[in-house]
């Protein structure tokens, strides 16, 4: 009796240490394989993301976007020619887009769709440089708010793309990150010779925020997308052309100012010779018949994704330190 309960007194702390070994052994597992799974989830979507992609409240985004200001987006229309210019004017950044300038870029899309005598549209930076992507200084303050900056720009760059207006992104300097995939939401792209063009965002820590990925998957294919995308290149005129992103390469050696009348002429001989009425019909039934138009599922997918990277370790290491992309 004795010996036993010495037995017993013996085992019970070597069976607990045994169970404590086995359950330790055991919660180690399971948290290694939850860690696996969530690296492995291509995007967690939270509650509060969630909300706000199904009913993206515009309005209230455009309030808190304005916040930031810097630059403007200026709109000229020629009803005689029937081509508009839109101007991305932040020079003294290189024309990147701050908070401000998106609101304007909405607005000014609201105003042509309502154009009735237009035609074209040709969308540029100011002084010879098409945009380098989101204002940096914007970016920085606006880590908390990438999924509604995202629900935004889709919203007002589907709209640009599906104008009843024959679009062209005249790209001169450097095209960069969110410049890239303005250039995207055009229907041509005529580039400077000395033009660079590159989707630098994973080298940001991000990815396209701006609906780029749809919108090159359905213009040259998955596999021109994946590359562009995931090699970040910068590619000259010649190369860009060579891939089938941009269509025109312009003549050496013209002013920034005669590169944008060399445009306009591109533009306006090629595709914008007939009545405004036929030509708004052309556009809106080729927008109409187009399988791949319904994106909103396809950009909401993008924004999910790029919500998971926005504000995260990539990004703050990428932008401390100070990349440049020339
Ligand atoms: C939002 C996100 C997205 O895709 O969703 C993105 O767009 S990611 C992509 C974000 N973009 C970038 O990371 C571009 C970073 N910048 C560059 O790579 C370079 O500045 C170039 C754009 C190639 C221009 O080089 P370049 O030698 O010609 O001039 P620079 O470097 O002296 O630039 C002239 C002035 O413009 C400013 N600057 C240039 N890009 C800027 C930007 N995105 N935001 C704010 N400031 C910018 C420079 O800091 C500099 O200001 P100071 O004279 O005051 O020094």
């Amino acid at each position: 009796m004795s010996s036993s309960s010495n037995q017993e007194n013996i085992n019970k702390p070597e069976g607990q240490s045994i169970l404590n070994v086995v359950l330790v052994f055991l919660i180690k597992m399971i948290t290694w394989i939850l860690k696996g799974v969530s690296r492995c989830t291509p995007h967690k979507v939270t509650s509060r993301l969630l909300s706000t992609f199904h009913q993206p409240d515009l309005k209230a985004i455009a309030k808190e976007l304005e916040n930031f200001p810097g630059g403007s987006i200026d709109l000229t229309k020629d009803n005689e020619t029937g081509i508009a210019v839109m101007v991305i004017n932040n020079p003294d950044k290189r024309n990147s887009l701050s908070g401000k300038m998106m609101v304007e870029m909405s607005e000014k899309v609201d105003q042509l769709e309502q154009w009735a005598q237009g035609k074209g549209l040709i969308l540029m930076g100011k002084d010879g440089s098409f945009c380098s992507g989101g204002d940096l200084a914007f970016v920085k303050k606006a880590l908390h708010y990438g999924a509604e900056m995202a629900a935004f720009q889709h919203h007002t760059l589907t709209r640009l793309h599906n104008l009843p207006l024959i679009s062209v992104a005249l790209l001169q300097g450097h095209t960069l990150g969110g410049g890239a995939e303005l250039s995207t939401a055009c229907d041509f792209r005529v580039m400077s010779t000395s033009g660079k063009i590159g989707f630098v965002q994973v080298k940001m820590g991000i990815t396209t925020g701006w609906g780029a990925t749809t919108r090159l998957v359905s213009l040259l294919g998955r596999k021109k997308a994946l590359q562009f995308l995931s090699s970040a290149k910068i590619m000259s005129a010649q190369e860009a052309h060579q891939e089938g992103l941009v269509d025109h390469i312009l003549q050496n050696s013209l002013s920034h100012n005669e590169e944008l009348e060399a445009c306009k002429q591109w533009l306006g001989l090629n595709y914008c010779n007939y009545d405004s009425n036929l030509l708004q019909a052309v556009k809106a039934l080729i927008v109409h018949c187009d399988s791949s138009k319904d994106t909103s599922k396809s950009l909401k997918y993008e924004r999910d994704v790029f919500a998971q990277f926005w504000g995260g370790p990539a990004q703050k290491a990428a932008l401390a330190a100070k990349i440049k992309h020339n």
